[in-house]
């Protein structure tokens, strides 16, 4: 597409690492551009206005974001992805998944309003499969979409079953390593690994790198796509107040505004709601004695002042 008056241009931000960037112009060209000034850095999923110098570009404009995904540690922020329509959670049978960090990324995507979507992979494991599955009871309970997969089993069933889910939209996919990313996207975007290698080389100049966050297009028409993101680990939510987490939790959320005190924080008080619903019988939505000491640790966790 033609500069406008100013000499700018639209672009769709498709890979980071460190301050550059890829951009993709209106044509599908995609060329390496940097940002003007220190501030506004661009991430993945930033629709942005550039300008040629050169053969390379400067980013002028961020358009303004729908949502930001990121997760913050005690040193520094990393937002990662933005305007997102869901975060896809790719989880396994095997290697054993962290309760903990899954529910790091739903309250990290319930922060933005970005709708997660659960998906447990290596239903060809059996008996490992279902203690697994019966581990997510309480998140398939807070309603929480969830799929069974066998990625290496069953690609074609799975791809449908993906793509029912995927169409139209632009998902962030995070899970631990080995659960089966690697092959989620390379059954959902053939050519992958190849965009991967030419992505990394024109980042980098040269050296490989696999620490970027790639955009994929699912589609010739560019209407679906995916963004693989490493880093499930440390997920740290520094940037999220501890007084808001409860109302990230879904489980929780239904007993907020019952408790004695206005300020509780439903750890402690006497007439707590969330506390009387631990592992109680009694009422509609009851919570898990885990899942209340996953809230007790995040909040004790971002409790403590930042270390800078
Ligand atoms: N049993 C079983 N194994 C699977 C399935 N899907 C993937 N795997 C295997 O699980 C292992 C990890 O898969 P990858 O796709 O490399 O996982 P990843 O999440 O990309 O892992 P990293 O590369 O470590 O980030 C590989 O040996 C896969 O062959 C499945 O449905 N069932
Ligand atoms: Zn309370």
């Amino acid at each position: 597409m033609a500069a406008d008056a100013a000499g700018l241009r639209p672009g769709l931000v498709v890979a980071g690492h460190g301050r550059h960037v890829l951009v993709e112009a209106a044509g599908g060209e995609r060329l390496i551009c940097h940002p003007r000034g220190k501030k506004n850095q661009a991430v993945v999923g930033d629709r942005v206005r550039w300008k040629l110098s050169h053969d390379e570009g400067t980013i002028e404009q961020i358009e303004p974001r729908r949502n930001l995904f990121y997760r913050q540690d005690e040193i520094r922020t990393k937002s990662f992805a933005a305007n997102l329509d869901q975060v896809l959670v790719l989880i396994a049978a095997e290697p054993e998944f962290s309760e903990s960090q899954l529910a790091r990324a739903l309250i990290a995507a319930e922060a933005e309003r970005i709708a997660p979507l659960i998906a447990l992979n290596k239903s060809d494991l059996g008996e490992a499969f279902e203690r697994a599955w019966r581990r997510l009871q309480p998140y398939r309970d807070m309603g929480y979409p969830m799929l069974r997969l066998a990625l290496r089993q069953s690609g074609a069933a799975d791809r449908e079953q993906l793509l029912q889910r995927l169409q139209g939209k632009t998902t962030l996919v995070l899970g631990p390593s080995g659960a089966g990313k690697s092959t989620l996207i390379n059954l959902l975007v053939p050519g992958a690994a190849a965009q991967t290698g030419e992505i990394s080389q024109a980042l980098n100049s040269g050296k490989h790198t696999t620490t970027s966050t790639t955009w994929y297009w699912m589609d010739p028409q560019r209407s679906t796509a995916l963004i693989d993101s490493p880093g499930f680990q440390e997920f740290g939510l520094h940037h999220i107040e501890p007084a808001r987490l409860a109302q990230l939790m879904p489980d929780l959320r239904p007993h907020l505004g019952q408790c004695r005190f206005y300020n509780c924080t439903h750890l402690h008080e006497p007439g707590c709601a969330v506390l009387a619903a631990v592992d109680s019988d009694a009422g509609s939505h009851p919570i898990t004695a885990h899942r209340h000491r996953i809230y007790r640790d995040l909040f004790e966790e971002l409790s403590q002042p930042a270390r800078y």
